[in-house]
């Protein structure tokens, strides 16, 4: 593991590698909640291919072959708002429990884990791919694709095989294929370097939902959590 790339976040490095996959940290109650949340966002937009995200920072958003801004979006056509402040706080509260978890698991101190960009809901589908965005299938690192991220966690929205097929989440080892089964509620996390080369299995029935939650050790990548502001002037 590359946790020397981690030097000079002190406190931060992670002192142990690991790939952590964990259930009980989301109930199904909540993990319900966000689908409906990025439901309802993408019933505004969605993307013709099979991938969609929602970004509630950026307020990035899957339509058509390109994105929007889902707040001004919804502004300009004179549309309520659709996210309350309870979305926004469990969200928040979720990040929380991921970030603790991760801090736990890793030996480092959670004050030196800071959100950050992008962090987003993602919809999978066998739609045929319109754009590159489309294709999730790809092996990637996330450091490379994402730049700031430090450890990267992954939160299951719904059940592969259940609500869809095909989709599992793949660590791409030299050795071999490691699999990690979504189901809704669980979380995954991993550091985010060439250590972890990954990919999501075509989904060939039904439909995803994920969040990607990331997390940096760099302050000045930091993001504020998202608060209904964003769709204020
Ligand atoms: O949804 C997943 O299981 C993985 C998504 C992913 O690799 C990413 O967002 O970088
Ligand atoms: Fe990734």
């Amino acid at each position: 593991m590359q946790a020397l790339r981690n030097v000079g976040f002190h406190g931060c490095a992670p002192k142990r590698c690991g790939r952590v996959v964990m259930d009980g940290l989301v109930t199904s109650k909540e993990a319900e909640h966000l689908v409906e949340l990025v439901e309802s966002a993408l019933s505004y937009g969605g993307s013709t291919g099979g991938a969609s995200i929602l970004d509630l920072h950026s307020g990035a958003m899957s339509k058509g072959n390109g994105f929007v801004n889902i707040y001004s979006y919804l502004k300009k056509k004179k549309l309520d708002q659709i996210f309350t402040d309870d979305d926004f706080l469990l969200y928040t509260q979720i990040k929380n429990r991921i970030r603790q978890a991760i801090a736990t698991e890793f030996g480092i101190l959670q004050e030196n884990l800071y959100l950050t960009k992008p962090t987003f809901f993602s919809r999978m589908t066998n739609a045929t791919a319109k754009t590159i965005h489309d294709e999730y299938w790809h092996v990637h690192v996330d450091k490379e694709t994402y730049g700031s991220f430090f450890y990267t966690s992954l939160l299951y929205l719904t059940n592969h095989n259940i609500d869809y097929t095909g989709g599992r989440f793949i660590f791409n080892d030299a050795d071999a294929n490691r699999t990690v089964e979504p189901r809704t509620g669980r979380v995954s996390f991993f550091t985010s370097g060439s250590e972890n080369p990954h990919f999501v299995e075509k989904v060939t029935s039904g439909t995803r939902y994920a969040v990607t939650v990331s997390f940096t050790c760099d302050k000045d990548q930091a993001i504020r959590d998202p608060t209904s502001e964003a769709f204020q002037d």
